[in-house]
């Protein structure tokens, strides 16, 4: 494990409409330290479904590169908005792995949070902050990295 390197997840095949704010967010995220899956804020992205950095792999390499990288990150930060079945495998995997975990939700009349997600929440290694603008979700992220810094 590195103690330097965050893992963002957001939705690829499950919708790009936030790519967006997950670039913005992965930006904001690299000023604490780097961040092993930039390519998820990546605006390109295929009709097949595959974003520009992941073309030529299959999914299955993708798949392990992402737990290998999973096992290297000390935190993950995932944004949940938009449903995901690879963001929610992640997040399976990375409670099971231990590791420090922040998720970012912007709510709305239309969206629900899985009860998977909002009710692991624990206080402790799995957050849970609802969010209304990039700015919002940033100060999160500020403030979440530096409560690490106070573990
Ligand atoms: O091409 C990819 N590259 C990649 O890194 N992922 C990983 C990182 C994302 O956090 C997550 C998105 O899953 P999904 O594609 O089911 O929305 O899976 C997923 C895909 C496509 O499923």
């Amino acid at each position: 494990m590195n103690e330097n390197c965050i893992y963002f997840c957001g939705s690829i095949r499950g919708g790009r409409d936030d790519a967006e704010i997950y670039r913005q967010l992965i930006s904001h995220l690299q000023t604490y330290g780097k961040v092993l899956t930039e390519h998820i804020g990546s605006t390109e992205v295929n009709e097949k479904g595959i974003i520009k950095e992941d073309v030529g792999r299959t999914d299955k390499e993708i798949h392990d590169r992402d737990i290998e990288w999973l096992e290297y990150a000390k935190v993950v930060v995932a944004e949940v908005t938009q449903p995901s079945l690879g963001v929610g495998y992640e997040l399976g995997r990375a409670v099971a792995m231990g590791k420090q975990i922040l998720c970012l939700f912007r709510p709305s009349p239309d969206k629900r949070l899985s009860a998977m997600i909002e009710g692991a929440k624990n206080g402790d290694n799995f957050r849970v902050v609802h969010y209304n603008n990039v700015e919002d979700g940033c100060l999160a992220i500020s403030s979440y990295m530096k409560s690490l810094c106070n573990v």
